[in-house]
């Protein structure tokens, strides 16, 4: 890397101080001198707050390790170890009831439901993607996925066989969703139509008409000139859903951003979409195509007034959480800057573009910046979450609580203590989120020396995450959450398997979440008719009057206790943990990819991001600690895996293989490192072992 500019005691990189000079602080009215200034002074202020509170992280866990190990065999008291929890300040006292004063939230968040996307934010193409995934076409996900009960389509276009069942299916959805006063959506031939519910219309666009139900829209897009609007007796072209209300995106788990380069990529697409003007150019079937985000949509209600509706998703942008560092900017003493509140300033002022409409599109109507904080322990975080977004705002001359919170409930500490985690940033919280895959993880970790843990399969199913996910609800709601912010469900891991997340996910708006995290804008669109089949707020209510369970549950660790594996389970175990592994770093260390689909051990394509692999990472290195398996087993797993993942890889020209070489595969070294040296990682994190190798990779050239 070249020279750092120096700075007000601090040192920037050339390439972030150039691109925040030139192309995010002009417009913004924060004046260049002050703002560096400034920058430096909070980082004095914070960075040795963030350490103390890095290094509480670590005293609590050597406590916890120490206590199970004077507790060596022994089964769990339950009350002892709440009383011990508390004694070493891990449980902290309630607060006294409370509700949330979060003011100026856009619709979206506070008032509907319906899914959220995430994105990898280093994509241009996919957050531009995601950007518009807004609005999605049912034809579209019901033809390419097998969310669709029919024959897969013919080879060499489109297949009018399975096209007709696509047209019966999403006819069906209208049915269901708009029913006629008589007769089927099938048997419609134009005009108004004769909605057992009329409030339903709300308006058209040219001939194509806009629905609405739940507070979602739907437009039924009427085309006699489209390929299949002009075989259809109405003339219907396709069902477009109103599906990712909102979308995160993402600068923490799905990217691997080590360096100044890579967090300019990222802030520059964030800045792309604050202003609007966003642009990507790639290849797609042969062609070049070139993304934009989508312009707002037009109607005319019945009355002929015109009006318009969101073209696009409203945007989060995940900040990472406060453990790493990140060579992009220097502190006085020449240590490398907190990553978390690197963020919180860079990604605050970008936003300005769109406070101050500064671009040609806008994000939030209400003046608000929406900013995810991941990975926080405990209500302390959450403090500093608070106060640095506080700092922030005065940096940058914004009124209090401009800048909105969504806390990740995704680290046992956290969950808890959740309602002080809430309160902690009351004024400004907008959602919390069962992050429940880096959750599963902290959960190994933080009981790593407490014996082997369950099977990673058998995990859904322990006591201890169906009590996190309910009491999550609970709180949020006890805290007024409901019509003022989200509560969120995690994330749908199997991009494919598109019938089971039709027949599974309707599982999150049960609970009372009016929002859930998918993978893709195709499974946004489908997960958006879980919306319609259940009215979220209503069941809030429900869901409101069961009280919050007791913290027992949660804090039963998932111990296998006694359990005997078979020695080919142990093997399928280690395998598929290891091909999650290898497939998923292979790519992230190598070619910077921090989100892929891994196919797992039964062949089925698996999201895996930083949060899977810390759970594979853990479990490994769980059982390996208590002898369930041995380090040779270990060994021989990735070894036999490592062959098979370079085979699935095959095709790609960037490819660098491992299995021939492993000592020569950097790749391979990481993954090796996150098993064996798993049980020593902060919080079982991978993000440490990770980063380094890749910048060991990129200083290699
Ligand atoms: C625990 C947690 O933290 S979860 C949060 C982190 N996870 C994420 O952000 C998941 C993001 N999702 C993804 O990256 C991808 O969907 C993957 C890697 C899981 C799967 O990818 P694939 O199925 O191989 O998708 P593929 O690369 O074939 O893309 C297919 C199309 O879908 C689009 N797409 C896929 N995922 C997304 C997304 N999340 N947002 C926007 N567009 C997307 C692509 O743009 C592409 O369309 P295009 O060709 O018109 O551009
Ligand atoms: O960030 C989400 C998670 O599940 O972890
Ligand atoms: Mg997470």
């Amino acid at each position: 890397m070249s020279e750092y500019v120096s700075q007000n005691g601090i040192q920037i990189a050339p390439l972030l101080f150039d691109f925040i000079n030139d192309r995010v602080l002009p417009g913004t009215g924060v004046d260049q001198d002050q703002f560096w200034s400034g920058f430096a002074d909070l980082l004095g202020q914070f960075a040795p707050r963030n350490a103390e509170l890095l290094a509480k992280r670590e005293k609590l866990q050597s406590q916890i390790d120490d206590w199970h190990q004077a507790n060596n065999g022994k089964p769990i008291d339950q009350a002892a170890y709440q009383a011990f929890l508390k004694e070493i300040g891990y449980l902290v006292d309630e607060p006294a009831p409370f509700a949330i004063t979060t003011e100026n939230v856009d619709p979206e968040i506070a008032t509907m439901a319906g899914p959220q996307l995430v994105v990898p934010s280093l994509n241009d193409r996919f957050v531009l993607n995601a950007a518009n995934a807004r609005w999605g076409s049912l034809y579209d996900a019901f033809y390419g996925t097998d969310a669709l009960d029919a024959a897969s389509a013919q080879p060499g276009g489109y297949d009018p066989v399975r096209g007709a069942a696509v047209i019966k299916a999403a006819k069906a959805f209208l049915d269901e969703t708009f029913p006629l006063t008589s007769g089927s959506w099938n048997d419609y031939r134009g005009g108004v139509p004769a909605l057992a519910a009329p409030a339903q219309f709300a308006g058209r666009n040219g001939d194509s008409l806009l629905l609405k139900h739940n507070g979602l829209h739907v437009e039924v897009v009427i085309n006699a000139n489209h390929p299949i609007g002009k075989d259809d007796p109405a003339h219907i072209a396709d069902v477009l859903m109103e599906a990712a209300l909102t979308t995160v995106i993402d600068m923490e788990d799905s990217v691997a951003a080590v360096d100044a380069e890579d967090k300019v990529l990222a802030y520059t697409n964030w800045l792309g979409l604050m202003r609007g003007d966003l642009a990507a150019k790639f290849m797609k079937g042969g062609k070049e195509a070139e993304r934009r985000a989508n312009p707002d949509r037009n109607y005319v209600d019945q009355d002929g007034n015109s009006f318009t509706l969101p073209g696009r998703s409203l945007m989060f942008v995940r900040n990472v959480g406060h453990l790493m560092t990140n060579p992009a900017v220097l502190l006085s003493d020449g240590s490398e800057a907190p990553e978390g509140l690197l963020d919180g300033v860079f990604t605050s002022l970008i936003a300005m573009h769109d406070l101050q409409g500064l671009g040609d599109l806008r994000n939030s109507k209400t003046g608000s910046i929406y900013i995810v904080k991941p990975k926080m322990h405990g209500p302390e975080e959450c403090t500093l979450t608070n106060d640095l977004f506080d700092a922030v705002e005065d940096l940058l001359g914004l009124a209090r609580n401009t800048i909105k919170v969504g806390v990740m409930d995704e680290e046992r500490r956290t969950s808890a203590n959740l309602a002080a985690c809430i309160h902690a940033v009351k004024d400004r919280i907008v959602f919390i989120n069962t992050g429940f895959l880096d959750r599963t993880g902290d959960e190994i970790h933080t009981s790593m020396q407490g014996g082997a843990m369950v099977a990673k399969a058998d995990m859904k199913s322990s006591d201890w995450i169906q009590s996190y996910e309910a009491r999550n609800v609970a709180i949020g709601l006890a805290c007024g959450m409901s019509g003022k912010a989200q509560i969120g469900k995690g994330m749908w891991a199997a991009p494919d398997m598109m019938a089971d997340m039709m027949e599974q996910k309707i599982g999150h708006p049960m609970t009372g979440a009016n929002t859930a995290w998918v993978p893709s804008p195709t499974a946004a669109t489908l997960h958006a008719i879980h919306y319609h089949r259940l009215d979220v707020f209503a069941r809030q209510k429900e869901v409101a009057g069961e009280g919050i369970p007791a913290l027992d549950k949660l804090l039963t660790i998932p111990l296998a206790e006694g359990h005997n594996w078979s020695a080919d389970e142990i093997e399928r175990e280690l395998d598929n943990n290891a091909q999650g592994i290898l497939g998923y770093v292979v790519r992230w260390v190598d070619q910077g990819i921090g989100c892929s689909k891994v196919p797992d051990i039964h062949d089925v394509g698996l999201m895996e991001d930083r949060a899977t692999l810390r759970i594979s990472s853990q479990h490994m290195a769980n059982w390996m600690l208590h002898g369930v398996c041995s380090a040779e087993q270990v060994d021989a797993a990735l070894l036999r895996m490592a062959a098979k993942v370079d085979g699935q890889n095959a095709g790609d020209p960037l490819y660098r293989p491992m299995a021939d070489d492993p000592k020569a595969s950097l790749a391979f070294q990481a993954a090796r490192d996150l098993v064996f040296k798993g049980v020593e990682q902060p919080s079982g994190y991978t993000e440490p072992l990770l980063h380094a190798y890749r910048l060991k990779l990129k200083a290699a050239g």
